[in-house]
């Protein structure tokens, strides 16, 4: 099955982060593949990656990075398919540095931007999910499913306490 969303991030350090963006795809059957590409360290695999990877059948790309995180918008710059940015958090300056060189991309290159850390990531592939179920009436009602669960799941949590 070839993969519809790509999951690409600056180094293998940060697969900790991007993990639970393909965990949520897993559990919606969306095909991804994930890999390492670094807009700094290996500048010409970003450029083969991102001028093949709508050739290639992707929909859409979630992109970490950490620190100097050129990645996404470097990705953007070189494909139509939408880019979803994610911030990994930095030792640093705990991803701060992540999200501002993210999101402030310059007008006519659009990336959109998430959360810093793991829960960015997690709403990246839940984002991705919500675009691609668009047009796919079956992931529409997955989709609807896993959003009333959620919902039900904290009305079942409500009740903190009281007195008497
Ligand atoms: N921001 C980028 C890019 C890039 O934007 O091209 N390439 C690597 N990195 C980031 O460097 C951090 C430290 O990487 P190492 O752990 O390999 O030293 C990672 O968070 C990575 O995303």
């Amino acid at each position: 099955m070839t993969a519809k969303i790509a999951i690409v991030m600056g180094s293998k350090s940060d697969w900790e982060t991007m993990a639970p963006a393909s965990e949520l795809l897993t559990e919606f059957n969306v095909a991804w593949r994930a890999e390492v590409v670094s807009a700094h360290r290996t500048p010409e695999r970003l450029f083969n990656f991102a001028r093949n990877a709508k050739a290639e059948g992707i929909s859409l790309i979630i992109a970490g990075a950490g620190g100097a995180a050129h990645l996404p918008g470097m990705i953007a710059s070189m494909t139509p398919l939408p880019v979803l940015g994610v911030p990994v958090q930095s030792k640093a300056l705990s991803g701060l540095d992540s999200l501002l060189s993210i999101v402030q991309m310059p007008k006519g290159v659009a990336v959109g931007t998430l959360a810093i850390g793991a829960a960015g990531a997690f709403n990246a592939a839940l984002l991705a999910i919500q675009m691609l179920a668009i047009n796919d009436p079956a992931l529409a009602e997955k989709l609807d499913a896993w959003r009333a669960q959620q919902t039900q799941t904290v009305l079942d949590n409500a009740h903190i306490g009281q007195h008497p």
